[in-house]
């Protein structure tokens, strides 16, 4: 029984016009419940395609991605969509907010089809408060600062209390003392909601601070190392 994630012999070709690129090869990694880890590589390393299979958005060309023993490649399109509303919860380093909703309605958009046992407003509303956007829920994406967007962007990721959050480079577009807040934002909520996180980052100062650094080279893992023992 694996209580967490575990990416089984990943690989992940792409096929387009004549040419494959090996995004990911034979990638084996398990990742336990509640964790923090950071995925750090050069850029073309395969970090965004490791996010993308985990998070069940795209699909291995070959491996098993098991989540508590359930392998979700073998899911259906709408199996896998399921398991994403109720497990996971993505940022990018684009915040994607749809431009015409208040921050509040961002926030409860991924409920807005759902049935849910608990007040979908009232939910949203004090995940932004915890995170120090009480005064902005009735604000427009443009009317906010990209450290704003980012935060409500969080907010929206964990609504549904998902047990993992996939973050693709959110400080990307950020400054330095930006980026810290958010990842120390993300970090929080890891602790007090123990969901796992998955951070890709290029900030190697950021990625030492998670509980464990994860390095990709040409689609493969170069090295898996817990923080603070090299
Ligand atoms: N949809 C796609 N079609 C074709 N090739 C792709 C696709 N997505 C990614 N790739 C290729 O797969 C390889 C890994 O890409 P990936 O985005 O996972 O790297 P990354 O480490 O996240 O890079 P970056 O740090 O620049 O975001 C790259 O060579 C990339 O060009």
């Amino acid at each position: 029984m694996v209580n967490g994630v575990k990416v089984d012999g990943v690989s992940k070709i792409y096929k387009g016009e004549g040419v494959e690129t090996h995004a990911l090869l034979n990638v084996t990694a398990e990742f336990q419940q509640g964790e923090f880890v950071s995925v750090v590589g050069s850029s073309g390393s395969g970090k965004s395609t490791l996010l993308s299979v985990i998070g069940t958005l795209d699909r291995p060309t070959g491996g098993n991605i098991l989540f508590e023993s359930k392998d979700v490649t073998e899911f259906s399109q709408r199996e896998m969509a399921d398991f994403r509303f109720e497990n996971i919860g993505f940022i990018f380093q684009q915040f994607h907010l749809i431009p015409t909703m208040t921050a509040l309605e961002n926030v409860m958009a991924p409920l807005f089809s759902r049935k849910v046992p608990y007040d979908k407003k009232q939910r949203a509303k004090e995940l932004l408060e915890s995170i120090g956007l009480g005064d902005k829920l009735h604000s427009l994406p443009s009317q906010l600062s990209g450290g704003q967007q980012q935060r409500v962007a969080i907010a929206r990721a964990l609504v549904h209390e998902p047990k993992w959050l996939l973050a693709d480079e959110p400080t990307g577009n950020l400054d330095t003392e930006t980026g810290e807040l958010i990842f120390h934002i993300i970090k929080s909520l890891n602790q007090e909601k123990g969901c796992g996180v998955i951070f890709v980052t290029h900030d190697s100062e950021l990625a030492e601070k998670a509980d464990r650094i994860i390095e990709m080279k040409d689609g493969r893992i170069l090295s898996d190392r817990m923080v603070g023992a090299l």
